[in-house]
């Protein structure tokens, strides 16, 4: 039986001997390639965090020490070793592993949130609870030189300084990266910290003078032990840490668990906040994550462990389709400049890169900034296109507002993953956008439903040049073009059948408000829906903000009006439909066919879109229910107005 079966909670990995950690640390390796290869997950940064969360469990004891881990999806390690070992079959599918720490699966998981650089915050609230009520616990935060580009980080360090009372061990997992090579100001410092000269020289000699793994506490093993720590000494510089008031404990060797458990012992028992600087490399150990220039194998889906090879088909995706059309506009509109918030490639912008380097910003994960930022670029003449997935936008919406569409900037937001995202549990499905961005005065809003009209509307998006616009779509790979049939006013008319008990110059029977991809399966439902003897007609609005007013006339010949959308059912389009026909005293009902609002735990997309009745079969029966249903007067014989 290896070391891994034995460890079933993190005193387990506290009881084992220092001389056994290097066989640990790679029977979890071979653990974590064999399993994520086989669901896809975050690899790569779990990977670079093998030695030092054995040595977090060494030295602090959770739960009674708190461990936040940022974004959280490097937290595999941990879930190992507190005795999740099993769940892993399951990682990120329905009745598995969530893909980040998880409070309903252990009490050593603190934060769910997978938005990045969130968890020094936790940590200050933490260490602020703990002081006031003398509670003894440590507070751990775990966080990639990637969180720390983001705005909310600092704001916590500037707090968690003033606090040298109320003790923080920060410990940076510094790998040089996000996805890309991590950028700015800040990482530039990091990696003078890590990158000098002296040190790399020095480390990397003693590395290759080093036996495999020296036995600790052996003659051999000591003196090189003394050679590493008196050349941290040596080539330590100043950090600017410590001009803010934080002590710096680093670099250290983020590979060395034996230097890891004595530097956080050490900053564990310093009793005031304190930075841990780890250097890691993303991938460590499995050479086709390694060796990955594009992201290190951050996040892929299945995969071949012997080759590294995806596993994946071959398809068209949304996000290729937007990065395409891009380059063609970037070669037509000089203007046209590009804005990622550390997501070249998984936006789609690496190849606008390739061609218009100077045109375009990482500003890394500071989605705040990028909003503002592109602000400053459309007041400075140009037409910025941020791109970023949809559940990141919302920790810009007052940029969004007051920024960008106070002043009318024609500034352009492409929201990727927007709908259900699935896998990556609630805090990434994309179904807020077309509820919170409702309320931005002069913002316009596009869903193209295939790739023709993304092309189209993304067109027409960076046209506009009096106000923010925003073009936004889902996850994974795009279905084939659905042709309109027909136009109304600006809407796209993409099926229409007449009922068959329709009598001359009666209502039509259904309506469907088909809003971005959901215009496939509404186009399937009414098929059925036909088949049931109702008429059915079936538009696509294009720009589901502003609404086109021909609705209101078009409402007044149907029975029903229903509007299927991959958003929160509260405040989305659907509302934005009922408010506008009740504004001009339209009294056909309308129904809102949407995604439950609450947080949908990770499953497939298909599981989750299933859940919510938003496939064919789904929406043509709920339909077909509410026209034969309760479409009667309701006991104040008004007709029923079906809330969403
Ligand atoms: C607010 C926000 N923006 C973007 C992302 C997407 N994202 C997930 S992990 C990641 C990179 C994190 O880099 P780092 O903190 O250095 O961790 P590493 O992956 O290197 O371990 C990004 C950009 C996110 N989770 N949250
Ligand atoms: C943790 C995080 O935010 C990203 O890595 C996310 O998991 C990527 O999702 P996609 O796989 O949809 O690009
Ligand atoms: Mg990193």
């Amino acid at each position: 039986m290896g070391l891994l079966e034995k460890i079933r909670c993190p005193a387990d990995v506290r009881a084992l001997g220092p001389e056994e950690l290097p066989d640990l640390a790679a029977e979890i390796r071979e653990f974590l390639v064999d399993a994520v290869s086989k669901t896809g997950g975050h690899i790569g940064p779990n990977l670079g965090v093998v030695e030092l969360t054995i040595a977090l469990h060494r030295v602090f004891e959770s739960p009674r020490d708190r461990l936040l881990f940022d974004t959280g999806h490097q937290a595999y390690v941990h879930k190992l070793l507190t005795g999740r070992q099993e769940g892993f079959r399951l990682l990120r599918q329905r009745g598995g592993l969530s893909g980040y720490p998880s409070r309903a699966e252990s009490e050593h998981d603190i934060i769910e949130n997978s938005h990045a650089s969130t968890a020094l915050s936790y940590a200050d609230g933490l260490a602020k609870a703990n002081a006031l009520q003398g509670t003894d616990g440590k507070v751990v935060a775990l966080v990639g030189d990637g969180a720390l580009t983001g705005g909310m980080a600092w704001e916590a360090l500037n707090n968690i300084a003033a606090g040298e009372k109320r003790p923080v061990v920060i410990v940076v997992n510094d790998n040089g990266r996000s996805y890309s090579p991590t950028i700015g100001g800040f990482a530039s410092h990091l990696a003078q910290l890590r990158l000098d000269p002296g040190y790399e020289n020095a480390m990397g000699f003693v590395k290759r003078v080093m036996p495999r793994a020296p036995v600790a506490g052996s003659a051999v093993y000591e003196a090189l032990h003394a050679l590493k720590k008196g050349l941290k000494d040596a080539f330590t510089p100043q950090a600017m840490f410590e001009d803010l008031g934080l002590k710096y404990v680093g670099p250290i060797d983020g590979h060395d668990v034996h230097l890891l458990e004595e530097a956080l012992r050490s900053a564990r028992d310093f009793g005031a906040p304190v930075i841990v600087h780890c250097v890691t490399k993303k991938g460590c150990g499995y050479r086709p994550a390694e060796s990955n220039a594009e992201d290190c194998f951050h996040g892929p889906g299945a995969f071949d462990p012997a080759t590294g090879k995806s596993l994946a088909g071959a398809s068209t995706s949304w996000t290729e389709v937007f990065g395409t059309e891009m380059v063609s506009l970037g070669t037509e509109r000089s203007d046209v400049v590009a804005i990622t918030a550390a997501m070249l490639h998984p936006t789609g912008l690496a190849r606008f890169a390739d061609a218009y380097p100077d045109r375009v910003f990482d500003v890394g994960i500071a989605e705040q900034h990028a909003a503002t930022s592109a602000a400053g670029l459309a007041v400075g003449g140009l037409h910025p296109v941020v791109a970023m997935y949809a559940t990141f936008l919302n920790r810009a919406f007052d940029q969004v507002l007051m920024d960008v569409a106070l002043h009318r900037l024609p500034v352009t937001f492409v929201l990727d993953r927007a709908g259900v995202t699935g896998n990556d549990g609630p805090s990434h499905n994309g179904m807020w956008d077309l509820s919170i961005l409702q309320v931005v005065p002069g913002l316009r809003i596009a869903a193209p439903r295939d790739a023709g009209r993304l092309r189209q509307l993304l067109r027409e998006a960076v046209a506009v040049d009096d106000g923010p616009t925003v073009v936004r779509f889902p996850k994974g790979s795009v279905g084939a073009d659905v042709e309109a049939v027909d136009r109304m006013g600006e809407m796209d008319v993409l099926l229409r059948k007449p009922g068959l008990s329709r009598v001359a110059g009666g209502p039509e029977d259904v309506l469907i408000v088909a809003v971005g991809a959901m215009a496939g399966p509404c186009v399937e439902a009414a098929s059925l829906i036909a088949a049931h003897g109702l008429g059915v007609t079936v538009v696509d609005p294009r720009w589901a903000k502003p609404l086109d007013t021909e609705l209101v006339g078009a409402a007044r010949r149907y029975r029903l009006v229903a509007t299927v959308e991959d958003n929160g059912r509260v405040g989305g389009v659907g509302d934005a439909v009922a408010r506008m026909l009740r504004d001009a005293e339209i009294t056909t009902p309308v129904v809102t066919l949407g995604l439950p609002q609450t947080f949908l735990d990770h499953a497939k997309r298909e599981q989750i879109l299933g859940d919510a009745g938003l496939t064919p079969q789904g929406i043509a029966r709920e339909i077909t229910r509410l026209v034969h249903g309760p479409l009667t007067a309701t006991d104040d014989g008004q007709p029923a107005s079906l809330h969403s």
